[in-house]
C-alpha cells in the first residue's frame, strides 16, 4: 500500500522521538551502571578492610563471621543490581537498533479514540512513565497483531476479554536505527516482510521470527491451557522457531514464578544446541537448559556402561542387511515399546517376592554382610512395602552393621600401622581435638594413649568412608545381575516375538550387558529399571520440558520422561514424516494421532524454509504429501542427476558446488546417508577445496562447504543442499524414505540430488514437472 509523504514524515518523526528517549534513558542508566561497577570493584578490592577479623574468643569468632556475611551480602546485592541494569542496557541498545516492527491501531469498544499500539521486542514507557511508546510483543494486547487482519478483533487482558476494531495494521523495517520502509497489510502478517526474511542467506545460528510470527504459530507460542502440547508440523514449518518464541513468551508471562532454569530443551544433536542458542538472548532472555537426550541418559549410566549413542544405533541399522535383518532390529522395535515397559513392570512385581541380587559387603577382604544375609533381611520385610522403601530400610540396617564393625575393628593392629600413614592435616586435627577436650597432662603415657585412641578412630573412620558412601548409594544391590534375569527366555517372554528370535535377543542382550555395554535401545529401559529399584528421584524444578524432534523418541523413552518430570508441562514438537529411527515408525509414536488423547495437538502444514519448487518436489514422495503447503517463494527447480560411475559423480559434485558458490550461497551442505559415506566424500572434496566434515562430536559450524550425515542435519538448514547418492540401493525402505525427505528439506534455496546408478523409487515417482532430470553416462 502506498503511503503519503505526510504519513512517512510522521512515522520518521516518531521514530526520532523514540530513539531520543532510548538514548536519554541509556545515558542515565550507563552512568548508574558505571557507578555501580566501580563500587563493586571497590568492595571486592577492600573486602577485608571493612571486615573486623578477630578470632581470639568464641564471641569474637561469631562477630567476625557476622561481619563477613554482611559484607558478602552487601557485595552480592550490588552485583545483582549491576547485572539487572546491564541487562536493561542490552535491551535498550537492541531497541535502539530496531525499536519496533509493527503497529496496530485499535479502537476498543465503548472508547471514543483509537490507540496506536507499536510492537517491539521489549516495552518502552514515555518520558513521564505514563504511556507505552512500545509494547512488548508478548503483552496481551500485542497478540492481536499476530491473530487478526484489520477489522473486528479481541484479546485476553488480565481478567477480561477486550474487543474492538483494528483500523490499521502496519509493518516497519528499521535497521541500525534507520527507517527503511513500512507497509500496511490486510493479511495476518504480510507476505512482503516474510519473503524478504526467507529469501536471505542461511545462517549458522537460528534467527528470531518475532516480527513475522504467523497466526497458527502464535497459537503454539501463547498456548497456556494444555499440560501437554503436541505440535505436528511439516519440515520447515517453524516448529523450532515457535518453540523458542514460546519459551520467551512463558518467561515473560510467568516472570514471577518461572525462570530460564526451570525450563529444559531436549534437542536432537549437539550441533542443534549451538544452532538455536542465540535466539533467546536476542530476545533479551537467558537461555534455558539445553541437552540432548543421549547426554542426559549418559550422565546416569556412563559411569558404569559404555552407552551407545542413537547415531551409532542408526549407523548400525543403516548398514544392516535388509534382506535378512539381524535379531537386533526386532529388539530395537520391541525395546522401544510400552509392551516392553509392561514386561519390566511385571518383572519388578515378581521381584517383590524374590529374585533381587545383592553384592557381598567386604571390608579388607573380610566378609561383613553376605548376599544371603541381605536377601534374608530384604525378603523378611513386609512385601506390602515397595522395593525402594525396603532398600532404604536395608541401607540403615547395613549402616548399623558398619557401626558394629567399626567398634571391633578399631582395636586391630593394622589400624595402628595405618595411623602412621595419616597425613599431616589429620594429625593436626587429632592434636587440636586433644587440646580442646583436656589440655595435655604431664603424664606422657596417658597423653600417648589418648592420642593413639583418637588416631585409631580417625583411621577406621577414614577407611570405612568409601564403603559407607557405596551403601548410601545403594551399591549393595546388584542391579545388573538382577536385570539380566529378565532375559532368561524361559522365565520371561515377549508376546509379540517368535520364541526362537526372542531366545537369540535374550542371549545377545545378556552378552552385551555383561560386558558393560548398553545399546541405545537398552539404555532407557535399564535406567528405568534401576530407578524403579532404587527409587525414582523425580525432578520438580523443571516446570516446562520442551522436546524437539519428538517423533524420534520411543514410547518407552517418553513414558520415562513423564515419570521423571511429573510436575512439568511439556511441549512436544516433531514431524512424523521425519521419523528416522527404526523404533519411530511404530504406531505408538508419540506424534501419531491415536496417542495423544489427553494432549492438545496443533498441526502446522505450511513450509517456510524451502522455495516452492523444493517443497513441491519433496512432498511428492511422502504419504499425504498433498497436505504440505508451500509458502509462495520462487526458485529454481531441483536438479536430479543419475550417473553410472563414481568419477562422473565426483566431477558433478565439484561442478555443482562451484556453481552454487558463484550464485552467492554461503552454506552449502553435501548430505550423505551415513557417517562413513560422509567421510568418503569429505576426503575426496578436501583435495580441491576448503570443506568441513560435521560428525557427532561437532558442536558448532561455520559457513562454507559442509559434509554431514542426514541425522546430524536434523533441525538445521542450508542455502543449498547436494544430496549425495540417492540411488535405489540407498533409499528403499519406509525409514529411508523419511531420511530422504529430511535431507532434502534442509535446503532453503537450491537442491541438487545425485544418484550413482538407478534412482531411488521415491524420486522416480515424483511428477516430471517438479524437477530437472539428467542422466550422465561414463562416455559423456
Ligand atoms: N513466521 C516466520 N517468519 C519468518 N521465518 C520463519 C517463520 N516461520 C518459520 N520461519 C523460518 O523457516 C525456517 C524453518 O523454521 P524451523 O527450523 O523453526 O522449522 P521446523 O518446523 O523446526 O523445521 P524442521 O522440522 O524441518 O527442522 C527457519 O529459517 C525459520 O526462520
Amino acid at each position: 500500500m502506498e503511503h503519503g509523504d505526510k504519513d512517512w514524515e510522521r512515522e520518521e518523526k516518531r521514530l526520532d522521538r523514540v530513539k531520543n528517549l532510548i538514548n536519554h534513558k541509556l545515558d542515565k542508566i550507563r552512568i548508574h551502571v558505571k557507578t555501580l561497577k566501580d563500587r563493586v570493584i571497590d568492595i571486592r578490592k577492600n573486602f577485608w578492610d571493612d571486615v573486623t577479623v578477630n578470632l581470639d574468643e568464641m564471641d569474637d569468632v561469631i562477630e567476625t563471621q557476622a561481619s563477613l556475611k554482611q559484607q558478602a551480602e552487601f557485595l552480592s546485592e550490588r552485583e545483582r543490581s549491576h547485572g539487572q541494569l546491564s541487562k536493561e542496557v542490552d535491551t535498550l541498545e537492541r531497541l535502539n537498533h530496531s525499536p519496533y516492527f509493527g503497529r496496530i491501531d485499535f479502537k476498543e469498544d465503548g472508547e471514543a479514540t483509537t490507540q496506536p499500539i507499536y510492537i517491539g521486542i521489549a516495552s518502552l514507557m514515555d518520558e513521564r512513565d505514563e504511556d507505552f511508546l512500545i509494547y512488548d510483543w508478548r503483552a496481551p494486547i500485542s497478540s492481536m497483531y499476530y491473530d487478526y487482519p484489520p477489522g473486528l478483533a479481541k484479546y485476553e487482558a488480565v481478567d477480561q476479554e477486550i474487543s474492538g476494531e483494528i483500523t490499521l495494521k502496519r509493518q516497519y523495517i528499521i535497521r541500525q536505527g534507520q527507517f527503511k520502509g513500512m507497509f500496511d497489510t490486510g493479511l495476518t502478517i504480510g507476505d512482503h516482510l516474510l519473503q524478504s526474511m526467507l529469501g536471505g542467506n542461511a545462517s549458522t545460528t537460528m534467527k528470531s521470527i518475532v516480527a513475522t510470527i504467523q497466526r497458527e504459530q502464535n497459537q503454539i507460542i501463547r498456548n497456556e491451557r494444555s499440560k501437554f502440547l503436541v505440535v505436528q508440523g511439516v519440515a520447515g514449518s517453524g516448529k523450532t522457531s515457535a518453540a523458542l518464541q514460546r519459551v520467551a513468551y512463558l518467561l515473560y508471562r510467568y516472570r514471577e514464578e518461572l525462570s530460564s532454569d526451570n525450563m529444559i530443551l531436549f534437542s536432537p544433536n549437539p550441533l542443534f544446541n549451538s544452532y538455536v542458542s542465540t535466539v533467546l538472548p536476542e530476545l533479551g532472555e537467558d537461555n534455558m537448559k539445553q541437552t540432548t537426550f543421549y547426554r542426559y541418559v549418559d550422565t546416569y549410566l556412563g559411569y558404569q556402561f559404555a552407552v551407545e549413542s542413537p547415531f551409532e544405533q542408526m549407523e548400525y541399522y543403516l548398514s544392516a542387511n535388509k534382506e535378512q535383518p539381524p535379531a537386533r532390529i526386532t529388539a530395537m522395535r520391541y525395546k522401544a515399546s510400552i509392551a516392553f515397559k509392561n514386561l519390566i513392570d511385571q518383572f519388578l512385581q515378581d521381584l517383590q517376592v524374590g529374585g533381587i541380587q545383592f553384592r557381598n559387603i567386604r571390608f579388607r577382604s573380610k566378609l561383613v554382610v553376605s548376599k544371603k544375609q541381605m536377601w534374608n533381611f530384604f525378603y523378611a520385610l513386609p512385601s506390602s512395602l515397595s522395593i525402594p522403601v525396603r532398600m532404604e530400610k536395608m541401607k540403615h540396617w547395613l549402616m548399623e552393621q558398619l557401626d558394629e564393625l567399626e567398634k571391633t575393628e578399631v582395636n586391630e593392629d593394622w589400624v595402628l600401622e595405618e595411623s602412621e600413614l595419616l597425613d599431616k592435616a589429620d594429625y593436626l586435627e587429632v592434636h587440636q581435638q586433644l587440646q580442646e577436650e583436656t589440655p595435655f597432662s604431664e603424664d606422657t603415657f596417658m597423653d600417648y594413649a589418648r592420642e593413639e585412641a583418637l588416631l585409631r578412630k580417625k583411621v577406621i573412620k577414614n577407611t570405612l568412608k568409601p564403603l559407607r558412601k557405596k551403601i548410601q548409594r545403594l551399591y549393595f544391590i546388584d542391579v545388573k545381575q538382577t536385570y539380566l534375569q529378565l532375559f532368561n527366555y524361559q522365565w520371561y517372554k515377549a508376546e509379540a516375538i517368535d520364541q526362537q528370535l526372542w531366545q537369540q535377543i535374550c542371549s545377545e542382550t545378556r552378552e552385551k550387558i555383561q560386558a558393560n555395554a548398553l545399546t541405545w535401545e537398552d539404555a532407557v529401559p535399564y535406567l528405568y529399571f534401576e530407578k524403579s529399584m532404587k527409587g525414582f528421584r523425580v525432578n520438580r524444578t523443571m516446570k516446562h520440558v520442551i522436546i524437539d524432534e519428538a517423533q524420534d523418541y520411543t514410547p518407552f523413552q517418553f513414558a520415562y520422561l513423564r515419570k521423571v518430570f511429573p510436575a512439568s508441562r511439556m511441549t512436544l514438537l516433531g514431524d512424523i514424516n521425519q521419523a528416522i529411527y527404526v523404533h519411530a515408525l511404530e504406531e505408538e509414536n508419540v506424534l501419531a494421532d491415536q496417542n495423544h488423547k489427553n494432549f492438545e495437538k496443533i498441526t502446522l502444514t505450511r513450509s517456510y524454509r524451502s522455495t516452492k519448487p523444493i517443497v513441491e518436489f519433496t512432498r511428492s514422495w511422502m504419504p499425504e504429501g498433498d497436505q504440505i503447503e508451500a509458502f509462495n517463494r520462487d526458485g529454481s527447480l531441483p536438479e536430479v542427476m543419475e550417473v553410472d560411475d563414481l568419477g562422473a559423480a565426483e566431477d558433478r559434485l565439484l561442478h555443482t558446488i562451484e556453481h552454487y558458490k558463484a550464485k552467492g550461497h554461503e552454506t552449502i551442505a553435501i548430505i550423505c546417508k551415513t557417517l562413513r559415506e560422509s567421510e568418503e566424500v569429505y576426503h575426496y572434496l578436501k583435495q580441491y577445496m576448503d570443506v568441513t566434515l560435521l560428525d557427532p562430536t561437532t558442536h558448532t559450524f561455520h559457513k562454507g562447504v559442509l559434509v554431514i550425515p542426514t541425522y546430524l542435519a536434523k533441525g538445521i538448514e542450508f542455502d543449498a543442499v547436494l544430496l549425495y547418492n540417492a540411488s535405489k540401493t540407498r533409499y528403499q525402505t519406509e525409514l529411508e524414505r523419511n531420511l530422504l525427505y529430511t535431507a532434502c528439506t534442509r535446503a532453503m534455496h537450491d537442491l541438487f540430488v545425485l544418484s550413482l546408478g538407478e534412482l531411488s523409487p521415491y524420486i522416480q515417482q515424483v511428477p516430471k514437472q517438479y524437477f530437472k532430470h539428467y542422466k550422465i553416462h561414463a562416455t559423456q
